[in-house]
């Protein structure tokens, strides 16, 4: 919906602001080796070479240069970048090394994003870099219990002061146990509201990934508190006796100021220096506004809004609708296992077609379902065996469309062709990631061609051949379909009756209490 929202707003043409004229192309970088890269601390050298990173990419150098070179993050960045360009990396990097220096532990950088599974996979990057320069990560991502995540985020002092008995003198003590912190904006709420010794007040960096998904959904009001709870801590030009008072290690504050020079005028000083990101990087000014950007400077790869990987290989496979299983089979056959991910319209279909698949004999494919409907565990354990290459095929929700990466994902099908081109690109970008080549199939009745070829010129791909499966694996597989289908349909009877039965014994359990 939200989706539709922004494409009518889109085609009515509002003004590109005035800052977004005036782009950084970062198709102008090359990569860049680490040891050609100015002022890298060599501790991260050896970090990144243990991750078998040698040399930067374009955008990686773009970010470097605006950070930590001569553009000395004087302005918020927004960086849109393709699908699996190492976005990541670009902002991961550039906050280790400004980090690197710092003598007290505090939370000084937030790194927000849209969902559990890609929080974790950012982490485990900054799990990797972090650590060499002595500096520590948390996560708050619900994936454990609030208390265990807040004895990983906050360092209670009877751990290094001995036991403390005045409960005042208790909180006042406690510090933060992380200097980064990877998080989903409701856990990111429930510490902002409920968490003794969680604060802000010395943020200096924030990332907003994946910003057009987060910017879509209130998502509890995160984003208008972390920045006021960031904005300036004193209203005029004059400290209060307080705020002169000498800091002592317990009570080291970053005291924010209403600035007065040019380009601070009524902004807090230090700001909070913000990224922000996406492969599909939003240009609505209202949304934007939420962001209280500070002189804002687009990094963008081209001249078009949206671009799809180098080394990716679009096809459509035509079909007939009432066949269309028996086509992504077929597909499926001809691609000898590779690591593919199939993508579905909703986590209902998702369902259907996984279960449809279950009832064909002798497939020989390794398939799983992932969606939303699942819970977290099943999830997680799905994806652990995709990633080892234990299953050969994910069929998904749009669920997977966002920032995932897994390794060795050689084809993308659209089981069903996405409404969006911004969809298409996010599916489509779970493969041909970091320059490896990759395809992408659509499977599209012959009345969709027309609309699919204009969904892909807005990302300039003006080729898209056919890809054609074999007719007779269809036609062989034909009786083996109508069995399954009858069987799909039983299956499906059977669930609604559980689910049916689930809910009366629910309401009479209710009822009796
Ligand atoms: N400099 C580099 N050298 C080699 N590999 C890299 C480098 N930077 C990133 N990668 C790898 O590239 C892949 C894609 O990176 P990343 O997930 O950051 O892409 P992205 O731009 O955030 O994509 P998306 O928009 O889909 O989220 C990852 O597997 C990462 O390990």
């Amino acid at each position: 919906m939200e989706e539709e929202k922004e494409l009518k707003k889109e085609k009515k043409n509002i003004p590109v602001l005035p800052w977004m004229r005036n782009p950084v192309d970062i198709t102008t970088f090359d990569q860049c080796t680490l040891d050609l890269l100015p002022f890298i601390d060599p501790r991260l050298v050896v970090a990144l070479k243990k991750m078998s990173i040698t040399s930067l990419f374009p955008v990686q150098l773009a970010v470097w240069q605006e950070t930590i070179g001569p553009g000395s993050f004087e302005r918020d960045l927004c960086i849109n970048s393709p699908t699996g360009s190492g976005k990541t990396l670009a902002y991961a990097l550039p906050i280790v090394q400004m980090l690197s220096t710092r003598a007290v532990k505090c939370l000084r950088a937030l790194v927000v994003l849209p969902t559990r599974d890609l929080a974790l996979q950012v982490k485990e990057v900054f799990s990797a870099l972090a650590p060499a320069v002595g500096l520590s990560v948390g996560l708050a991502v619900g994936q454990s219990s609030i208390s265990d995540e807040i004895s990983e985020l906050i360092k209670k002092p009877n751990a290094e002061y001995g036991i403390c008995y005045d409960p005042e003198e208790f909180s006042y003590k406690l510090q933060s146990a992380v200097d980064i912190l990877v998080a989903t904006p409701g856990r990111l709420m429930d510490h902002i509201s409920n968490t003794d010794g969680f604060t802000l007040e010395h943020l200096c960096y924030l990332v907003v990934d994946e910003t057009d998904r987060l910017l879509r959904e209130a998502y509890q009001s995160w984003l208008p508190t972390v920045i006021q709870l960031t904005s300036s801590s004193i209203d005029g030009n004059f400290p209060s006796v307080d705020d002169l008072l000498p800091c002592t290690y317990g009570s080291l504050k970053t005291i924010r100021r209403v600035g007065t020079e040019r380009g601070f005028k009524s902004k807090a000083y230090p700001r909070l220096a913000k990224m922000v990101l996406s492969a599909t990087l939003t240009q609505d000014p209202s949304k934007l506004a939420q962001l209280d950007l500070h002189h804002p400077l687009l990094l963008t790869t081209g001249e078009r809004r949206y671009k799809l990987p180098e080394e990716l290989k679009s096809f459509k496979v035509l079909c007939q609708s009432k066949l269309k299983p028996l086509y992504l089979v077929s597909l499926l056959q001809s691609l000898q296992g590779e690591k593919s991910i199939v993508f579905t319209s909703s986590v209902e279909s998702t369902h259907r077609l996984c279960t449809l698949l279950k009832f064909f004999d002798n497939l020989q494919i390794e398939f799983k379902e992932y969606s939303r409907l699942q819970r977290q565990s099943v999830r997680s354990k799905t994806l652990r065996a995709f990633r080892s290459g234990q299953v050969q095929v994910l069929i998904s929700s749009d669920a997977m469309t966002r920032g995932m990466d897994v390794e060795g994902v050689r084809n993308v099908i659209n089981y069903d062709m996405p409404a969006y081109i911004k969809t298409f690109i996010h599916r489509a970008g779970r493969t041909a990631r970091a320059g490896q080549s990759g395809c992408c199939f659509t499977l599209t009745h012959k009345d969709e061609v027309k609309r699919f070829k204009k969904m892909l010129q807005k990302a300039d791909c003006n080729s898209c051949p056919t890809y054609s499966v074999s007719s007779e694996v269809i036609e062989s597989l034909r009786s083996v379909y109508t069995s399954a289908l009858e069987k799909l349909r039983e299956n499906v009877e059977s669930e609604k009756f559980k689910k049916s039965k689930i809910r009366l014994n629910a309401s009479n359990v209710r009822k009796e209490k």
